[in-house]
């Protein structure tokens, strides 16, 4: 086994025995403590008058939203907006290969890259996370058909299910191919929302925590709108369910209607009526823990900041599997007739280069919202990620423009990559990679 293999495969195997404390003072920069991300649901009683605290049967206490930079995050898993090669590139991307360091980059190496509407798992080294789990959106660059739906969708599936399978309680999704893949925000976040509550609705006792970490102000627009009518502690549909089945509430002015598209009319329903219920706001404002490069560690019983979060340690020890190695697989075998979307993408035409993570092309700035990494949170000297430069759309770089509305992702990819070939020194392509070496994780443990 090569020098290298071993030093991100011992890396990581030290790492995850280390408890909370100890993995603490391996952080790289400030990080927020889930403790201090409350829930949706928290917003509203923080609106309201404080109930006594009872064990919560709303979704609304299973998910957040936060505005800032995903690598602060405390969390089990962090969500990678990735590309098919796993190597990393820019936007959130270069944002989380930056801060965990080049152990991540090593051991995604390892993982042969990954298909559109897949996910696989690394540690997260020097991130206060304790994983990353590196998705590959598709590529919409402004239209969106039922493939990029389908894909954009499974993204998050497959992410959940992961996480679920090693055993984390809690996760943080970015948005996922809003940026440079141009997958219009709006829909996206649909999608992400409406993707992610039905999967908790099955899976309430498997999980913590979802945060929808959102960087800029147009995004977080649309999320607080839209979790206030998905996410609403007044319609949640076990409220109304087992209210109902109390017998005490009549049943909801619209009868879900159990047509072709089952849940979906019923959602659709469901959320007109919460229309009308109006929108709340809810802001979040926390503020990062200073990093604990102090080898004494946080004062004991320190400020509520440094409280002993969820002790990630213990929680994750009893319920995690061992996180099994990325293991390369079998070529999936294509199933006759399978339908529209969940077709694998054609297998990369030209060899993916393994280039490191290259520093982001200076790109005008995207938003009003600036990198919401704040200079005072580093006065101690240490160095934040590098601040985000926002990559304009595919569409706006001429280099990258898509020649036809249908260009696969792999074409826009490739011209990405190409992009990144002039700014990074190109390693050795890689022509060996082929689909067949796209691993998917999770089919692997159900094999
Ligand atoms: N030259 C390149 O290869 C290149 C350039 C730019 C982006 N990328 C990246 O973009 C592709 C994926 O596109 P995408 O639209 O899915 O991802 P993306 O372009 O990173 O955008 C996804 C979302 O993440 C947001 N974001 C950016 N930084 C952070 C942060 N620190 N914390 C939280 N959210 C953040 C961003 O505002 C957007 O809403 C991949 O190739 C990936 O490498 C690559």
């Amino acid at each position: 086994m090569s020098k290298k293999k071993k030093e991100w495969r011992a890396e990581k195997e030290r790492l995850l025995s280390l408890g909370l404390e100890e993995r603490r003072k391996e952080y790289r920069g400030s990080y927020i403590t889930l403790d201090n991300i409350p829930t949706w649901r928290k917003h509203d009683k923080s609106a309201a008058k404080e109930e006594e605290e009872e064990p919560s049967v709303f979704l609304s206490d299973k998910v957040s939203l936060f505005k800032g930079d995903i690598t602060t995050l405390e969390v089990d898993a962090i969500v990678n907006a990735a590309n098919s090669s796993l190597l990393g590139g820019g936007g959130v991307d270069g944002c989380i290969h930056r801060a965990a360091g080049h152990f991540l980059y090593e051991e995604c190496l390892s993982l042969n890259g990954c298909d559109t509407g897949k996910a696989k798992i690394t540690c997260g080294y020097d991130l206060p996370a304790k994983y990353v789990i590196h998705t590959v959106g598709p590529i919409a660059r402004g239209n969106v058909g039922p493939s990029q739906k389908t894909d954009l969708e499974s993204c998050y599936k497959y992410s959940l299910e992961l996480l679920k399978e090693n055993g984390l309680r809690s996760v943080a999704f970015p948005c996922i191919s809003t940026g440079i893949y141009g997958f219009p925000n709006e829909p996206a976040a649909e999608i992400a929302l409406k993707t992610v509550r039905n999967w908790l609705k099955k899976n309430k006792a498997e999980i913590d925590r979802v945060i929808f970490c959102v960087f800029l102000e147009m995004d977080h627009k649309i999320y607080k709108d839209k979790m206030s009518r998905v996410f609403s502690a007044d319609n949640e549909v076990e409220k109304s369910e087992s209210a109902q089945e109390e017998g005490n509430t009549p049943p909801s002015k619209k009868s879900k209607s159990k047509s072709k598209d089952g849940e979906e009319d019923a959602d659709e329903e469901q959320e007109e009526e919460e229309e009308e219920e109006g929108k709340g706001e809810k802001e979040t404002e926390v503020t990062p823990v200073e990093n604990q490069k102090d080898p004494a560690g946080p004062e004991p019983g320190g400020s509520s900041e440094e409280k002993e979060t969820t002790d990630r340690g213990s929680a994750t020890e009893e319920k995690k599997k061992k996180v099994p190695e990325n293991q390369p697989e079998e070529q999936e075998e294509k199933k006759e007739g399978e339908k529209e979307g969940s077709e694998e993408p054609p297998a990369e035409t030209a060899p993916s280069l393994n280039t490191p993570s290259p520093k982001d092309p200076a790109a005008p700035e995207k938003e009003e919202d600036k990198n919401s990494v704040d200079p005072e949170k580093f006065k101690d000297g240490s160095q934040p990620p590098e601040p985000m430069e926002m990559e304009g759309d595919v569409g706006e770089s001429p280099s990258t423009e898509a020649k036809k509305t249908d260009t696969s992702n792999n074409d826009v990819e490739m011209e990405s990559q190409n992009l990144d070939s002039q700014e990074a020194e190109p390693v050795q392509a890689d022509s060996s990679q082929s689909k067949d070496d796209s691993v998917e994780q999770m089919d692997t443990r159900k094999e």
